[in-house]
């Protein structure tokens, strides 16, 4: 099977994402949950360069955080997953430079790893069946598949693989807060459970029923903007209720908890605003980081690296 050059290089900027919302439906016979996101990708961004060398098995430095052992991260995990579906003996070196906090619900690391596969379809077109692609992704996580596609706004279903790329939406901007606690996923998928289980709550419906019900504007989106861990999410962290409150108190269209957290965010249509929210948010809590964004039309392309 032919392939790039040894020596060959490409970057892609790898965006976070924010669910803008969040229905976890009922337990699948794998023990994950079925959900029903609306993912929408924003420009904070980690970047990934790689580059094609002779010696087989991947590289990875990692620069700007610590994000634990190589042969756990998910860039490295998407690589060797890609590569035993083909026959190519090049090996990588990837160098990951992090922006996105990882573990925020930001999908940090699930953007890695969908740039990962996506930089390495762009090398060898189709050697890797999209189908297997999406499920190589579910396989690293939920958040995956969304990252392997092409679309900033996408609605996802099932464990996140089956997808459905939507038009964008108006440009927006976001002020996201970053509380500085750590909440795993695993745990917050229990607590949810128990508490249903406890309270005897059916599982909520799904919020979208067929193409007519998806939002196409953000008053739209506004109207239905929910994350069904944000009541045990934020009630279990004193720091993710606070930051939501001062995000809140500067009137967003709507404010939420991103994935299981910690990370929260309020969505504006006007730039003037979330500049004015993202200072008077920073001097009502500053315990919290709080970081200006705004939401992206596509996933950035993938590009040569330069010299
Ligand atoms: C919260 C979201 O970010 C929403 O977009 C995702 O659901 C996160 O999904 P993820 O990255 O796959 O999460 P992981 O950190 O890999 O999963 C940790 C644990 O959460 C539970 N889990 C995760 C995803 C899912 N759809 N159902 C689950 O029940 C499982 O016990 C799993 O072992
Ligand atoms: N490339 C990576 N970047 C960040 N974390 C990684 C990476 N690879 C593996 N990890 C591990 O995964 C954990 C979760 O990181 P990630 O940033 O994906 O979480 P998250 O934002 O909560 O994602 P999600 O919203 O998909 O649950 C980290 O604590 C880290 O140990």
């Amino acid at each position: 099977m032919s392939g790039p050059a040894i020596g060959s290089r490409l970057r892609v900027r790898a965006p976070a994402k924010v669910n803008l919302t969040l229905r976890i439906l009922e337990r699948l016979p794998s023990g994950f949950h079925a959900l029903e996101t609306l993912f929408q990708a924003i420009d904070l961004c980690d970047s990934l360069e790689v580059e094609v060398r002779r010696e087989s098995g991947v590289a990875l430095e990692v620069v700007g955080a610590d994000v634990g052992p190589a042969d756990d991260n998910l860039v490295v995990r998407a690589a060797r997953a890609w590569l035993a579906e083909t026959s190519v003996e090049w090996g990588l070196a990837v160098r990951l430079t992090k922006a996105i906090p990882a573990g925020a619900g930001l999908g940090g690391g699930s953007s890695d790893a969908g740039a990962m596969l996506r930089v390495l379809d762009h090398w060898m077109p189709g050697a890797v069946a999209e189908e297997r692609r999406l499920a190589i992704g579910a396989e690293l996580g939920s958040d995956v598949p969304f990252f392997t596609g092409k679309g900033g706004l996408v609605l996802g279903r099932g464990r996140g693989e089956r997808m459905t790329p939507l038009p964008p939406l108006p440009p927006a901007w976001l002020v996201v807060g970053m509380p500085r606690v750590h909440v795993a996923t695993g745990p917050a998928y229990g607590r949810l459970a128990r508490g249903r289980a406890e309270s005897r709550g059916a599982v909520p419906p799904p919020l979208f029923d067929g193409e007519s019900a998806v939002p196409r504007s953000w008053p739209e989106v506004a109207s239905l903007a929910l994350n069904d861990f944000e009541p045990v999410v934020a009630g279990a962290h004193p720091p993710i209720a606070t930051a939501l409150a001062a995000i809140r108190a500067q009137h967003p269209a709507f404010a939420l908890l991103s994935g299981s957290g910690a990370a929260v965010f309020g969505l504006f249509t006007d730039a003037d605003a979330a500049e004015r929210a993202v200072g008077e948010a920073r001097a009502a809590c500053p315990e919290s980081r709080f970081e200006l964004a705004r939401t992206l039309d596509r996933l950035p392309a993938v590009e040569p690296a330069g010299p």
